[in-house]
């Protein structure tokens, strides 16, 4: 049987900007990682949280969710080396992708943006009041090859994949629960209730 659909929870960034990994930062007591989990595992039939190595081993103390690495041959490529590694994997006819670094999102709005997936798109995405966020949401198995090429090539800013294929843009101005909820945190020092791993 094939699944409809995987999640992935991209979660194997360098974290430069934030000074240390945003997957185990914590939002009110909760780490980041977990509030995607959270989120997307009600969607999906499988879900996996894709990182680098050198995060293996603590994802493994924290979570009993699968936790897989990048493909080697592309690691280092951000992102989309990861939506790679998870079709890779799984048989599921999609991908709903989501970072790790989104601690506002909810089980709602993934479950709305799951209601707009449609076969005859390859991928879909949010871009609430034109912002697209090409890593919340979905991505057809049918668009692996161009993906693999675009890695290959060294090639591999999200936004000349979403340029290739056809692509619905949600954007329903109802979505929001509240205006956070797409916030992705690149610096620790943006909200008073974040609280990075150094602190703990
Ligand atoms: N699996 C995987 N996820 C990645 C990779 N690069 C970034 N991500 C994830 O994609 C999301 C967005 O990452 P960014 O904030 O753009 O990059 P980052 O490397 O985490 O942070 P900076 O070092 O500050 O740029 C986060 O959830 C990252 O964990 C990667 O190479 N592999």
């Amino acid at each position: 049987m094939v699944n409809r659909m995987a999640g992935a929870i991209l979660a194997g960034g360098e974290s430069r900007r934030f000074g240390s990994p945003k997957a185990f930062a914590k939002q009110n007591g909760v780490y980041f990682f977990q509030r995607a989990v959270e989120a997307l595992r009600p969607s999906v039939e499988e879900l996996y949280i894709v990182s680098h190595p050198t995060l293996l081993a603590r994802f493994q103390q924290e979570t009993n969710e699968k936790i897989i690495v990048d493909a080697e041959k592309y690691r280092g490529q951000g992102p989309l080396a990861g939506i790679y590694t998870v079709m890779k994997q799984t048989e599921a006819d999609w991908v709903f992708v989501l970072p790790c670094d989104m601690p506002y999102i909810t089980e709602r709005t993934i479950r709305q943006m799951v209601s707009y997936i449609d076969d005859s798109f390859d991928i879909v995405v949010s871009a609430h009041f034109g912002r697209v966020q090409p890593l919340v949401g979905a991505y057809h198995r049918r668009i692996i090859d161009d993906i693999e090429q675009l890695l290959m090539a060294g090639n591999n800013r999200m936004f000349v994949l979403l340029e290739k294929r056809s692509v619905r843009y949600v954007n329903d101005t109802d979505f929001y629960e509240e205006p956070r909820v797409f916030y992705n945190m690149n610096y620790a020092t943006e909200y008073g209730d974040i609280v990075t791993e150094k602190e703990l």
